[in-house]
């Protein structure tokens, strides 16, 4: 029974719906065949090599003979491989099969396969089977599909199965496992093909040599076969293991355990598709691995660590982890490890950036976090006129800076400074030759170091300042400094040349020692002798001035939005926050929005140097304007934005920024810090609140109070604002029983006097900057540990010892120089050197004890468990005195 195929399976089996034209090719062929009839394997051979192809039987349909010998190739087609899957559509292939004829739909559903294969050996388009026995003419069918598999010409064969399997001769059937055996032993039967061991061995010999003819397939047709093997045609199984040619090496996962029939189209477009996504699956299964490992790669590199990374000037611990691809952790530990604790929230300042890029390899470009970065590059863009060049002017104190643009612009300033000093940025236009020049007048003092400093970015020109009579002086030599690092040209104006004992050529030579040489002693800067007493030289310095600005080709757009900075910002009576403003880019109009910082408005009013009301402001012009919500601070800039809803907005975000940089910053300890701290238990410290009339005064006194700070005492500034003193600054000292509160040139009102007095805080108001910083330093010096100083008393040298047992050495001296004090501390010097200070604890006059021997007597001196004084040493008594000190 299993020997018989029904005609109806093996119509179906060659992928025909109606046995009719089986029926009638078997007429053609002699047999008489019904729809119910029985093929035996021999006729089911024939018939199917006549209907496929085109094969007549010479005789009758073979017989057992042929059968036998055809029968070989069946058997050793095993099983094995197969689980030949699918069905192949596209039966395609064959040159050796009438493609045209086989089924596109799977005619076995059983199998579940992987097979596959076509290797070396295999050839896609075996043109001519040979088939030891069967002359058969083998027609190469057109077939559109450009099917590989096929290789060995089909042999006659004894059963329909191996008839069958003929079409796909050459496929090379890898991977045998035991799942593949059952399949096949299902497909087998389904088939009811007749294979029996000794069939199998017989071919097996045979198979040999026609594999070796056969082609290796290219890529492409490898996806062919691909689709093939997915037939679930079980005749398709074809094993010759000479024919080991493998080229697929599916996983089994890409094999659906049989399909349902109507999804083999889909699902074998799914492949195709599958394939297309990964093209290592036509490749052979080692390559697959190694492609997948690149791809592997791929995947880690693009996770790794960014190499290069952009942040904001600052920026938190978390951003940057972010911007960086780096563990949070990792960056917190070790920001730890660098002696910071922060939290994510914290902010890095620029140094940290650097540091934890450098520590992560990392290369970094930290991006400023001005506001106004667009507004900058709309500027470029901007038609650039000519702009009046802008000077500072800086030099050591009294050098005659005040003096020098007082003369300028004929108009007295130095005489009403409180001090006899400037203690502001004023800035003044001044006009020569039909040409403004925009001066910033620096405080020469010390103290204001950072407006100095900011006012050497904001100029072109800075004029350093030097007395001819007193030649350079420290404060000079950081102006000139200052000017060179910020990149400004620089003048040496030689000051108060008037005076008799100036020498102008003792002041080249200081500056030349300092690397800046005169022109006419062949250096590259100019040194113009002037006198702000006489006027002379003044007009020199301007016309000087204007030649290095057109060298210079000073620059900026006029049009569009204005943008400034501020040099100076304080709080007038009846007018409000103002802030003196110079512009760098653009114009200013009274009723622009602006905002600085935190603070926003409309320009009110703006007024020039002089007084004078001015509706507009170009480039390098200078003006006090009002109409701010507050106080901007100096060196912050000043920009005009599209109405006052955007300003209000800019400056909300800015203050909420600062407000959370300034938690983060309170909550960023140094461990060094810390441990210094903890350490010094005598850590003290000055709390105080300090208010100013301008935010340059505050700031300058802020940073002279800070620098007084030290190891063991400094100050702690709980709040500074600018303005007058309110209840509020005395409650945020009310607690703190050593709290002050600090005004300069400020006042405190009735009301806040008497409320200090009642809170018991004290106020110091101050109009001279030295006079604040002086007490400071009184006070601070007051709290830290005395100095202790020695004060000799008197020289004993020693003439004899005596060794008395149980007691100790005693020294015989003579005083020879001062007292001698019982209990006085000592040195006992030996040939110039200390060998040991002591204290001493018995004196003696003669057997007498004695509190003190004067020079020129005798004494007997024994020190404090010290026993190794020798002849010759001196004994050099001493007092310790505590002293204050001063800072
Ligand atoms: N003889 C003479 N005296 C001058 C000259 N220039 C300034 N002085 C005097 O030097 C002193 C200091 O002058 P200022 O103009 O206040 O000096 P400054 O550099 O502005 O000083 P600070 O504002 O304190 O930094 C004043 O008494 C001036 O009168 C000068 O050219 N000749």
């Amino acid at each position: 029974m299993s020997d018989l195929t029904t005609l109806k399976d093996f119509t179906l089996e060659l992928g025909l719906k109606d046995t009719k034209k089986v029926i009638e090719a078997g007429k053609e062929i002699g047999l008489n065949l019904k729809s119910n009839s029985k093929l035996d394997p021999e006729t089911a051979h024939t018939l199917y090599e006549y209907i496929i192809n085109k094969v007549k039987p010479a005789t009758k349909p073979p017989k057992s003979k042929e059968s036998k010998s055809k029968e070989t190739p069946k058997k050793d087609t095993p099983p094995a491989k197969s689980q030949e899957p699918q069905a192949e559509p596209q039966k395609s292939t064959p040159t050796d099969c009438p493609a045209p004829s086989m089924p596109t739909k799977p005619v076995v559903k059983k199998c579940n396969i992987e097979i596959i294969s076509t290797g070396e050996k295999e050839a896609p388009k075996p043109k001519k089977p040979e088939t030891p026995k069967a002359p058969p003419k083998l027609e190469p069918k057109p077939t559109p599909l450009p099917t590989p598999i096929v290789a060995t010409p089909p042999q006659p064969q004894a059963s329909p199965t191996s008839t069958l399997s003929t079409r796909t001769r050459g496929i090379r059937i890898v991977r045998r496992t035991d799942q593949e055996e059952a399949a096949l032993a299902r497909a087998l039967e389904a088939s009811k093909s007749i294979d029996t061991p000794e069939n199998k061995e017989e071919k097996k010999p045979k198979k040999v040599p026609k594999q070796k003819s056969v082609q290796k397939p290219s890529p492409k047709n490898r996806t062919h076969k691909l689709d093939f093997s997915h037939s679930r045609d079980f005749n398709d199984i074809y094993e010759d293991e000479q024919d080991e040619v493998m080229l697929f090496d599916f996983h089994s996962q890409d094999l659906e355990e049989n399909p349902p029939e109507e999804s083999m189209p889909k699902m074998i477009t799914d492949r195709v598709k599958i394939q297309k996504k990964t093209p290592w699956m036509s490749e052979g299964g080692i390559r697959r691995s190694s492609r997948k490992k690149r791809v592997y790669r791929n995947e880690n590199t693009q996770k790794s660590v960014q190499s290069v990374i952009s942040v904001s000037e600052e920026v938190r611990v978390y951003e940057f982890a972010q911007s960086a691809n780096l563990n949070l952790a990792d960056v917190i530990k070790t920001l730890f490890n660098l002696g910071l604790m922060v939290t994510k929230n914290d902010f890095l300042d620029r140094d940290a950036i650097e540091i934890l890029a450098a520590e992560f390899g990392l290369e970094v470009s930290i991006e400023s976090t001005q506001v106004f970065v667009e507004e900058t590059q709309e500027e470029e863009n901007q038609v650039l006129s000519e702009r009046p060049p802008v000077v500072t002017i800086m030099g050591h104190v009294d050098h005659g800076k005040t003096s020098l643009l007082d003369k300028i612009r004929n108009q007295r300033v130095a005489g009403s400074e409180a001090g006899g000093i400037t203690q502001h940025i004023g800035a003044y236009m001044v006009q020569k030759n039909d040409k403004w020049i925009s001066f910033i007048d620096t405080p020469g003092h010390e103290a204001f170091k950072q407006m100095r400093e900011r006012g050497a970015k904001v100029t072109d020109i800075a004029i350093i300042v030097i007395a001819a009579d007193d030649g350079v002086k420290p404060q000079t030599i950081e102006a000139l400094k200052q000017a060179k690092d910020a990149g400004v040209q620089i003048i040496v104006a030689m000051n108060k040349i008037d005076k008799e004992n100036a020498n102008v050529d003792k002041l080249k030579a200081e500056c030349a020692e300092l690397g800046f040489n005169a022109r006419d002693w062949g250096g590259e800067y100019e040194f113009i002798p002037i006198s702000a007493k006489t006027g002379q030289g003044i007009d020199t310095l301007l016309e000087t001035i204007l030649i290095q600005a057109e060298i210079m080709e000073l620059r900026a757009g006029v049009e569009g939005n204005g943008r400034a900075v501020v040099l100076e910002g304080s709080v007038e009576k009846g007018r409000g926050a103002v802030a003196t403003i110079i512009v760098q880019n653009g114009t200013i109009k009274v009723g622009d929005a602006v905002v600085a910082d935190v603070a926003f408005g409309k320009v009110r009013t703006m007024s020039d140097d002089q007084g004078k009301s001015i509706q507009s402001l170009r480039p390098s012009q200078v003006a006090l304007i009002t109409g701010l919500s507050e106080v901007p601070m100096a060196g912050s800039s000043l920009m005009v934005v599209e109405n006052e809803n955007t300003a209000r907005s800019l400056a909300h975000k800015k203050a909420t920024y600062l407000r959370q940089k300034a938690l983060s910053k309170s909550t960023k300890v140094h461990i060094d810090e810390l441990s210094s701290m903890v350490a010094n238990k005598e850590f003290k410290n000055i709390p105080l609140v300090l208010k100013a009339d301008t935010q340059g005064s505050l700031e300058a006194i802020k940073h002279s109070l800070l620098g007084l700070n030290n190891d063991e005492v400094g100050v702690q500034i709980l709040g500074a604002g600018v303005g007058a003193i309110s209840e509020n600054d005395l409650s945020l000292v009310a607690n703190n029983s050593h709290a002050l509160v600090l005004g300069f040139n400020i006042r405190p009102t009735g009301n806040v006097r008497s409320k200090a007095k009642e809170l018991c805080v004290e106020i110091k108001t101050y109009s001279v900057i030295y006079a604040l910083l002086d007490d400071m330093k009184a006070l601070m010096g007051g709290l830290m540990s005395p100095i202790v100083e020695e004060e000799d008393t008197g020289q004993a040298q020693v003439r004899e010892t005596f060794v008395i047992p149980k007691v100790g050495t005693i020294a015989g001296c003579m005083v020879v120089d001062g007292v001698i004090n019982k209990g006085i501390k000592v040195r006992l010097i030996r040939d110039g050197v200390v060998v040991h200070v002591g204290k001493i604890v018995s004196l003696k006059r003669f057997k007498d004890d004695a509190q003190e021997v004067s020079k020129g007597y005798e004494c007997g001196i024994m020190l404090d468990h010290y026993n190794d004084v020798r002849v010759g040493d001196v004994f050099e008594s001493f007092k310790e005195i505590q002293k204050s000190r001063v800072l």
